[in-house]
């Protein structure tokens, strides 16, 4: 008879991994063994990605040989192009972007081949892909085109630049790039879980990448960032609303999101960091209103539960202010999680062996079969 079941598998530990670590006591988080206080504003996302992919942090050198090597993967194939304006009529931006990052592997020149080699290349092209891949999708559903990416600029900059067809200022290139480092990796999150889960099968890269992408959606983990701007947006009264939305809501029962996690049992560094690029943002554009409801509320939350920010909710604030419009909150979380995914399938294929848990049987036991006939 199998043991209860750890109820969602709190705290069990499902696999090792060099890639990221966590003390939710403290509130402090690692990428391979960096404190993510050090690496935030001090590394591009270029930077963070090689280090998540490749093991360590790239000398000049091997950062100008994988930037180019990113630039010259920003590129979509012939089945994506001729998909992208059928899918990105249909559903949610992230359902649509599921079912392309799967296509992605049509066109993908190691389709079909799973070493460690073709694997690294077809990580560094998904990192190079994605932010594309979401500003031409948001082309293709507003009927616009895409600007030509600024060799100048990096992933963040580029993506900013063909999203809103403006030239991001420096700051806001910078500001955004620090996001990106902020939500590369995660330990064993739902949707790395899940791309690690589909690696041990000796399932392809774009086939744990497309679950991925389906786990990151729901609002319960990275679909929170999209319900943290709506619910500021349905707020009446700016920031003489939110005490009262606060109160009622958690009276409710009802869950607010952006809140609470379940690791950190205080603040997530990430949204220390975000609290601040938010506010700074929020001077820049000369609109205080968000980042105002924002602080309000994570007082009022924590007053009366005791809950701290997550990493989605202070992003929800950046994003707006940077101009990404509210539905593609959850695709840029995407772009940067890609970096992790990517990385946790190539560690787990190095070292594999099937993820098969147990379960706990709750059904009834000593059945008799009965002839169709004869059943009531
Ligand atoms: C990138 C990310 O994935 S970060 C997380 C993004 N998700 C969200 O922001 C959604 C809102 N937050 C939540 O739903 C949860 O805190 C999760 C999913 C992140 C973590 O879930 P779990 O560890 O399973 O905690 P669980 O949902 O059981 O919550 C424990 C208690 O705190 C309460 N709680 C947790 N989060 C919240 C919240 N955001 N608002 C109100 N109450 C909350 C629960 O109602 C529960 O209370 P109870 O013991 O009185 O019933
Ligand atoms: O770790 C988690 O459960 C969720 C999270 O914060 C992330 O994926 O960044």
């Amino acid at each position: 008879m199998a043991d209860k079941p750890a109820r969602g598998l709190a705290d069990v530990v499902a696999a090792s991994t060099a890639l990221s670590d966590i003390d939710g006591k403290a509130g402090r988080l690692f990428y391979r063994g960096y404190d993510i206080h050090d690496l935030a504003g001090r590394v591009s996302f270029e930077e963070c990605v090689y280090l998540l992919q490749r093991g360590k942090l790239p000398n000049r050198a091997e950062l100008d040989r994988f930037t180019a090597e990113l630039a010259a993967n920003r590129v979509l194939g012939k089945t994506v192009e001729a998909l992208l304006p059928l899918v990105a009529q249909s559903g949610t931006p992230m359902e649509a972007l599921r079912s392309l990052v799967s296509v992605l592997s049509a066109d993908d020149p190691d389709a079909g081949d799973s070493s460690p080699e073709a694997n690294e290349r077809k990580a560094l092209r998904l990192v190079a892909q994605m932010p594309v891949l979401v500003a031409r999708y948001h082309a293709a559903r507003t009927g616009t085109t895409v600007p030509e990416p600024d060799p100048e600029l990096g992933i963040a900059g580029n993506f900013l630049l063909q999203i809103t067809g403006k030239r991001p200022g420096e700051r806001e290139a910078r500001i955004f790039d620090e996001c990106l480092v902020l939500h590369a990796d995660h330990t064993m999150n739902a949707s790395t879980f899940t791309a690690r889960v589909i690696a041990a099968t000796l399932s392809d890269m774009h086939s744990a990448i497309t679950g991925a992408m389906g786990a990151l959606r729901g609002p319960l983990h990275g679909g929170a960032n999209e319900a943290v701007m709506k619910t500021l947006q349905s707020i009446e009264g700016g920031v003489d609303g939110v005490e009262a939305f606060v109160r009622e809501t958690l009276g409710a029962g009802k869950k607010i999101m952006g809140f609470g996690h379940r690791v950190y049992k205080t603040e997530d560094p990430r949204a220390t960091h975000l609290r601040k690029l938010s506010e700074e943002l929020a001077e820049i554009t000369g609109n205080r209103l968000y980042y105002d409801m924002s602080r309000k509320m994570e007082q009022v939350v924590k007053e009366v539960k005791g809950l701290y920010p997550n990493v989605d909710f202070y992003a929800a604030s950046v994003y707006h202010y940077l101009g990404i419009p509210t539905d593609l909150f959850t695709p840029v979380f995407a772009i940067s999680r890609m970096s992790g995914w990517t990385a946790h399938v190539m560690e787990q294929q190095a070292d594999n062996r099937l993820i098969r848990p147990d379960s706990e049987y709750i059904g009834p036991r000593g059945q008799k079969w009965v002839p169709i006939d004869e059943r009531p």
